[in-house]
Formats: structure tokens, C-alpha cells, sequence
């Protein structure tokens, strides 16, 4: 691979060789020292592998056009590489990256049901056995739209579900994301960079000049000879190193939950806070991401105050801020009802977790599960995703006891029964009907509105109160 690369006018490869790490596994090892910033390797255009050399293949090409719906990306590269495997002459250099590639992936598609146990209750739980489903179907539709259709370029025995599998790993676990200057993201795989492991030691590394096609390397720090070079694959959490990649690493600082908020559309006044949603930059059913620095983002809060706004709030936030639908806090009742809500809600996703964070770390730090193996990889995840829940709770505690002090001693207008006859609103400020003294309301406007409704059984309470007088 390495003199099909040099032919090419890949630069630097003579300074690395190619490691087996006790740690990471299989990397690149530096032969020379490095400053930080140096560009240390670059790979030309040519050898990438790409959606658009796939489609200007001359054999794989016609075929892949022919496919209606078009391939997504991950399967067009799936395929590229699958061809490339299958074929038994041309296309040497790149079956040369083919024959360095891994056997066999880790990533938790591949876990057991006794390994993905272990995290029961985490979002990888549940869109890992969703993409092991997704994957079955998304094969029977490529045979469908296209290895049938060209079962000569695409033999049955090399282009099986199993095949499939690894091919969309590999993608996943070596691909690299560039964002184009017209807001398009670009994927591509390169031959040799694909050997740089990951460390959140150094920044982003690598770089894709769109000008020359050239995917460049620079140092992310100073390397000495000897040292293994990094690159950083982004702000992964471990949920999405397990399933993507394959590896955890362990107390990672970009662990994550991704809270689904949804609301049916048959609930209350859905119409009217879809549009506050919208306008709130939200939708009906949101995916928001907590992290361990941003426990309770802003948008969780706005979603849920909009959620659960009662019919007079309703009106008043969609007159006063259409714009900026529930930015700020609607009232004290609104925000009281939605950290009370987030609290109980966040309890009962912790008390899904198959093992509480306590017992996970138990286990780990006595190593009942295998270092690196999938288990483990799944108790890490686990731990991460309860560490990011139990801080977005603590967060929600701590603003519900600031909004309940400040509310001192009167805790009973939290949790007021006083409503207006008309509109409904809570309040403990709500004047009463001067002649009956019982129905009661949040304004002169809502009496007004509500006097055709209210005179007959004012009229009757007032006579039984000037009977009783008499
Ligand atoms: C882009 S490849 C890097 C080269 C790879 N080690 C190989 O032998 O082909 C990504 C894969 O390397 C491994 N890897 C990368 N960084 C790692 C790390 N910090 N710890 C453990 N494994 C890592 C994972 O298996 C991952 O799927």
C-alpha cells in the first residue's frame, strides 16, 4: 500500500511505520520528531475513496447510477469497498487498502445479548438493536435495487449480509467528515491516515483542501521518534465510540444522553404549541443531547415550557412572544411544574439502567468484565450516560428550590387550586364576583366574558345569601 501511495504522490510516509499498541491496537508510530502544527503527511486525491470516484468508476459506476433511489452515502462506499474486494485483478492499489483492513469489528452491532445487557436502558441499548434491524432491511433493498440487478459485478458469496456489515464498519470507523464551503459535509475514506488512532490529547489534525483534493495531516503535538501519532476523531461520546468505532475510552469527557421529548399530537392545544415549538428553533418531537458541561441546555427547558402551558398562558405566550416562544420563564407555575417534570422524568430513565452507576463502577474497578472487551465498552457506556442523568437531575433539583425560595414562605401559591372561571389561569391573586363572592377571575376582561354564562347562578347565590341574611 504504502509504494502504491508514494507513486501517487502521497508525501511523509517515510517518516512512520505501522504498530501493534498494547493500548489501541494497530497505529502509527513516528520515526522522527514533530513540532506541534507541522505538516506531517499528506494524501493525494487520487486514492481516496469517495462517493464520486465510486460513481466514475467505469464498471462500478453505470451500475451504481442505476439504482433508483439512489445509494446513500455509507452504502455507496460500502459497496465501493465490497466491489473492490470482490474483484480478482485491476484495482491494485486499492485492494492493497483493502487487504491492511481489520478481519473483524467491534462496534456494538456485534455485541452479544448478554454484552449489550450491560447497558441496558442507555440510548446505545436501544439504537443498537434499532440498527441491527435497520441494517437487515437495508440489505434486502441494495440486493434488491442492485446486486441483482448486476449479479455478475456483485457475487452473491462476496456481497452477503455478513459482508455488508463489515464494509458499513469500516466506514463508519475509518471514514473522515469535512464540512465544504457551500455547507455540504463530504465523506471519505483514506488509505494510511486510516491507521491514526484517536486521542482527545490533541486537537483536530487533519484537513481536506478541497482546492487540491489533498487530505493533510499536521501534528497535534510534539511527537518524539518512537512516540504513536494521534489524531482526534471529534467530541465523541462513548455511546457513539461503542457503536461507530468500536472502542470507549474510559472517564470521557464527551459522554452525552440524548433525551427524546415528544409530545402526541392528540394532546391539548398540540396545533398552537407546534407553532411556538417551531418558533422556538424546536419541533413536536425533539432528540436535545445533555452533556456533562451542558447538563440542561436551554432548549430542554424551552420545549418543556411549552409543552406545558395551560389554555391561558397559551394565549398569553403566543400574543407576547410569538418570536421567541418560552426563551425565558413563562411564570413561576409553569417553570415549577417543568423542572418537577424533568426531575421525575430523569428518575425514571436511571431507574430503566439495567446496573446503577454505583454497581458499574464496582464492577469495574474489581475488572469483572475484560478490559476492552464488549462488556466492558458497555459498562463504560453506561457509566457515562447515568454521570450525564444524574447531573442533568441534580441541575433541575437545584433550579426548582431556587424558584420555590424565592417564592419564601408561600409555597401554597405553587401549588394554588384558585382558578379563573373563565380562562382557567392559577392564581393566588384572582378577584372575586362582588355580588356573589364566589366565582372568581384573573381580570375585568374574563368577568366580563364570563358575566352572560354566570348571571343566573350569581342571581341565585345572591338570593340564598339575602334569604339566609333575613
Ligand atoms: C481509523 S481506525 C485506526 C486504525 C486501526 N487501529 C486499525 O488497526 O486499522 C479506527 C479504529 O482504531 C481503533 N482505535 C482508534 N483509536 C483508539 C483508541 N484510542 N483506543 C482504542 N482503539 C482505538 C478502533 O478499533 C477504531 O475503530
Amino acid at each position: 500500500m504504502e509504494s502504491w501511495l508514494k507513486r501517487s504522490g502521497a508525501s511523509g510516509l517515510d517518516d512512520f511505520e505501522l504498530v501493534d499498541f498494547s493500548d489501541t491496537g494497530r497505529g502509527i508510530r513516528t520515526l522522527r520528531r514533530f513540532e506541534e502544527g507541522e505538516e506531517i503527511l499528506t494524501i493525494p486525491h487520487s486514492v481516496l475513496w469517495t462517493v464520486k470516484h465510486a460513481y466514475a468508476d467505469p464498471v462500478l459506476g453505470p451500475a451504481l447510477l442505476s439504482a433508483q433511489p439512489p445509494l446513500s452515502v455509507d452504502d455507496t462506499l460500502a459497496t465501493y469497498i465490497l466491489f473492490v474486494r470482490s474483484r480478482r485483478s485491476g484495482y491494485d492499489g486499492l485492494r492493497s487498502h483493502v487487504a491492511v483492513l481489520p478481519d473483524s469489528y467491534t462496534s456494538s452491532i456485534f455485541f452479544t445479548e448478554a454484552e449489550l445487557d450491560v447497558c441496558a436502558g442507555t440510548s446505545l441499548y436501544t439504537i443498537t438493536k434499532h440498527l441491527v434491524h435497520q441494517i437487515e432491511i437495508d440489505y434486502k433493498e441494495l440486493v434488491v435495487r442492485l446486486f441483482r440487478q448486476h449479479h455478475e459485478l456483485f457475487p452473491r458469496d462476496k456481497f452477503t449480509i455478513d459482508d455488508y456489515k463489515w464494509a458499513l464498519c469500516t466506514v463508519w470507523s475509518r471514514a473522515m467528515d469535512f464540512k465544504l464551503h457551500n455547507g455540504d459535509s463530504f465523506r471519505l475514506l483514506t488509505p494510511f491516515a486510516d491507521m491514526l488512532n484517536h486521542s482527545i490529547e490533541v486537537g483536530q489534525c487533519h484537513s481536506y483542501d478541497p482546492m487540491s483534493g489533498k487530505l493533510s495531516i499536521s501534528a497535534g503535538k510534539k511527537y518524539e521518534p518512537g512516540d504513536q501519532v494521534f489524531i482526534n476523531y471529534g467530541p465523541v461520546p462513548n455511546n457513539r465510540l461503542s457503536r461507530l468505532y468500536g472502542f470507549v475510552v474510559p472517564g470521557n469527557p464527551n459522554d452525552s444522553y440524548d433525551l427524546v421529548l415528544a409530545t402526541h399530537p392528540m394532546a391539548p392545544f398540540f396545533e398552537q404549541k407546534h407553532k411556538l415549538w417551531k418558533s422556538a428553533g424546536l419541533d413536536s418531537t425533539s432528540t436535545i443531547s445533555l452533556t456533562l458541561t451542558e447538563p440542561l441546555p436551554s432548549s430542554v427547558l424551552r420545549y418543556l415550557r411549552i409543552q406545558r402551558l395551560d389554555e391561558s398562558d397559551l394565549a398569553d405566550v403566543t400574543l407576547r412572544h410569538q418570536n421567541e416562544a418560552a426563551l425565558e420563564k413563562i411564570n413561576d407555575l409553569n417553570e415549577v411544574e417543568v423542572l418537577k417534570f424533568l426531575v421525575e422524568s430523569i428518575s425514571s430513565i436511571l431507574d430503566g439502567f439495567g446496573t446503577n452507576l454505583e454497581k458499574l463502577e464496582e464492577q469495574l474497578a474489581e475488572r469483572f468484565y475484560t478490559p476492552a472487551g464488549n462488556a466492558w465498552s458497555a459498562a463504560h457506556v453506561s457509566l457515562g450516560e447515568q454521570r450525564v442523568l444524574r447531573l442533568t437531575r441534580k441541575t433541575a433539583k437545584d433550579l426548582l428550590e431556587a424558584v420555590e425560595n424565592r417564592n419564601g414562605n408561600n409555597k401554597a401559591f405553587l401549588s394554588t387550586t384558585d382558578q379563573c372561571a373563565l380562562c382557567n389561569k392559577f392564581s393566588t391573586q384572582l378577584m372575586r364576583c362582588g355580588r356573589c363572592n364566589g366565582a372568581m377571575y384573573c381580570g375585568r376582561a374574563c368577568q366580563v366574558a364570563h358575566y352572560r354564562e354566570h348571571k343566573a347562578i350569581c342571581r341565585a347565590i345572591t338570593a340564598n345569601n339575602s334569604s339566609r341574611k333575613g
